[in-house]
């Protein structure tokens, strides 16, 4: 079953088009990854399918139903940021109490296991917080809501390595005791390389990739070799990288499901991150894959 669907969705801010013509499933139960660079349009998606903007035209559902202003998807929905904003004498122990109130599925004492592990001061006022232990707030309570449908976006940018560790692992945990739909914007791509199921990548507005990040993953490659070799086997096949040192040829491609033997190239596997940018750097170019829906293991 599909918990989100965008349809030919067009976000206009004034005269700067934020999203062009969007068509976006996400599965249920699938961790998806939300990538693309800076001004994609990646925050414009999860504020809209949040209810906090609404589209300038196509069709947009959460849980079948438009999320504008719906309580009855919003309960469903925890949308985690890293500009998340607080009441200004709010202690991390309101902002806690909170999410009991506000997500029917909150986990108390996930939460209070969390507070412990990530050493957040509870009776500290949040707007005196470091910025690591205020992510570790937004981070604490997009696990411990245990939404049908959570996004964080880029939530753990304050976190340093050791607690963002902490975060992929107990979302991978609790993900997998619970599994829920989760959207997980970054920039730190290969650190949720191994998380994310689906990837879905936005470019200026518009999907460019929107795959089972296994079948991209083994389907993408670098091919490297004397230029007219290189220019025969990629003939035909989806290109998002070309570069040329003298007479060597160097492509990434993808949709190549097997390495032929004995063929005088060489093939280097393509990191997510690798593909991410090539993908959306100036003289990469756009791929269509077909979406398939993955698991993890
Ligand atoms: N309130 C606004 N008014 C005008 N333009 C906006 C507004 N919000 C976003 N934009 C523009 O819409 C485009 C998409 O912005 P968005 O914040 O969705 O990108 P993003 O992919 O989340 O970027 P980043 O990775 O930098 O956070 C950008 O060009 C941005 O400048």
């Amino acid at each position: 079953m599909n918990v989100v669907r965008m349809d030919r969705v067009t976000k206009r801010y004034g005269r700067v088009t934020a999203l062009d013509g969007v068509g976006i499933t996400l599965a249920e139960n699938t961790i998806h990854g939300l990538l693309g660079r800076n001004g994609a349009g990646k925050t414009t998606v999860m504020q809209i399918l949040t209810g906090q903007r609404s589209e300038t035209s196509g069709t947009v559902e959460v849980f079948g139903r438009h999320p504008y202003e719906n309580p009855d998807v919003l309960a469903n929905v925890c949308f985690v940021k890293e500009s998340q904003r607080y009441p200004d004498k709010f202690k991390v122990k309101h902002a806690l109490r909170a999410g009991g109130l506000l997500f029917p599925n909150w986990d108390a004492d996930f939460a209070a296991s969390l507070v412990a592990e990530f050493g957040v001061p509870v009776n500290q006022v949040i707007a005196k917080l470091s910025r690591g232990q205020l992510s570790a707030v937004g981070v604490i309570i997009g696990l411990a809501s245990r939404a049908p449908l959570t996004l964080f976006d880029e939530p753990y940018l304050g976190l340093d390595a050791v607690a963002r560790r902490l975060f992929y692992d107990r979302l991978l945990a609790d993900y997998a005791e619970r599994p829920r739909t989760v959207v997980l914007s970054t920039h730190l791509i290969d650190e949720v390389g191994d998380l994310i199921e689906h990837v879905v990548l936005i470019d200026q507005g518009r999907v460019l990739i929107d795959a089972d990040a296994e079948t991209l993953r083994g389907q993408t490659v670098t091919v490297t070799g004397p230029a007219d070799a290189v220019d025969r086997f990629v003939a035909g096949r989806t290109e998002l990288h070309r570069e040329r040192l003298g007479g060597v040829l160097r492509v990434t491609l993808t949709g190549v499901p097997e390495r032929p033997l004995d063929s005088g190239l060489d093939f280097e596997p393509v990191s997510l991150q690798q593909l991410v940018v090539r993908a959306t750097q100036p003289n990469g170019r756009p791929v269509a894959v077909d979406p398939g829906q993955g698991r993890h293991r």
